[in-house]
């Protein structure tokens, strides 16, 4: 396999918090979920710090720091509260991310185009950490042309258009704005990462796509882990992404 078809695997250990906030308790520790999942082949761990704490908490992220063997993917909503915690923490990767209160999960993509300026010194203020900073952006040309000219040097294409479709030619539909999407940020030089909404079935066309960088998969990951153990699950995922690259 050539560098060119290598697709990473970022795992996305919100949902393991989750289940721990449900009752309050100590376990599940998603610190220990990133380990296994290191162990099991993850090439970076991804979390996000609500404004709501949901999930990820402050304590998690501190450990998750020291600890981690491979790369912290911080998600975080472009707030003066999150650039202050970014800026104690320093994550090897920063992804800006939009957050609503009361959303289920994150539903759209970050406006870029439509607030440039204040996107723009967010990502010059981050980028200051040696952080690499990444946009979660629809595959929206406009989107991605606006992220370009802000001076991110990566994006990740929020894939769960694709992902909820409810008919093969929808999801045709959505795959092929990704595959465009794709083409056109690595057209202009960025690093394309996508996620949000993939599982064990609908992986691989996304993982197939040429010159796509990783792949942040997180909910798909934990619900299976319930029943084959976390790093198992992982090792699945990780085969199917490996495999379906090298074919792409
Ligand atoms: C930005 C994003 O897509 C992730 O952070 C992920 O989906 C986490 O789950 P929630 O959106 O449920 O917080
Ligand atoms: N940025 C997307 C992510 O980290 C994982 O999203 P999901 O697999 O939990 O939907």
């Amino acid at each position: 396999m050539t560098e060119a078809n290598r697709v990473l695997l970022g795992v996305n250990i919100d949902h393991v918090a989750t289940l721990r906030q449900a009752r309050g308790t100590r376990y599940p520790d998603p610190v220990k979920a990133a380990l296994d999942a290191e162990e099991a082949g993850a090439d970076g761990i991804t979390v996000h710090l609500r404004e709501d704490r949901r999930h990820i908490q402050e304590r998690d992220v501190r450990l998750l720091k020291e600890v981690l063997q491979t790369r912290m993917n911080f998600e975080m909503g472009v707030t003066e509260e999150m650039m202050v915690f970014a800026e104690e923490i320093r994550p090897e990767h920063l992804c800006l991310v939009p957050e609503t209160r009361q959303e289920l999960t994150t539903e759209g993509g970050l406006d870029v185009a439509g607030q440039e300026a204040r996107i723009r010194a967010a990502v010059e203020r981050l980028a200051k950490l040696g952080s690499e900073v990444s946009l979660f952006i629809d595959a929206d040309p406009r989107q991605i042309e606006a992220s370009h000219r802000v001076g991110a040097p990566a994006i990740e294409l929020h894939t769960g258009r694709y992902a909820d479709a409810h008919t093969p030619e929808e999801a045709a539909r959505e795959l092929q704005r990704i595959q465009e999407g794709v083409a056109l940020g690595l057209k202009l030089g960025l690093i394309v990462n996508a996620g949000h909404g993939l599982h064990y079935h609908n992986v691989e066309p996304v993982a197939a796509i040429p010159g796509i960088n990783e792949l942040n998969i997180g909910h798909a990951l934990v619900a299976h882990a319930l029943f084959v153990g976390f790093k198992q699950a992982v090792v699945e995922m990780k085969q199917l992404i490996v495999s379906a690259a090298a074919k792409g």
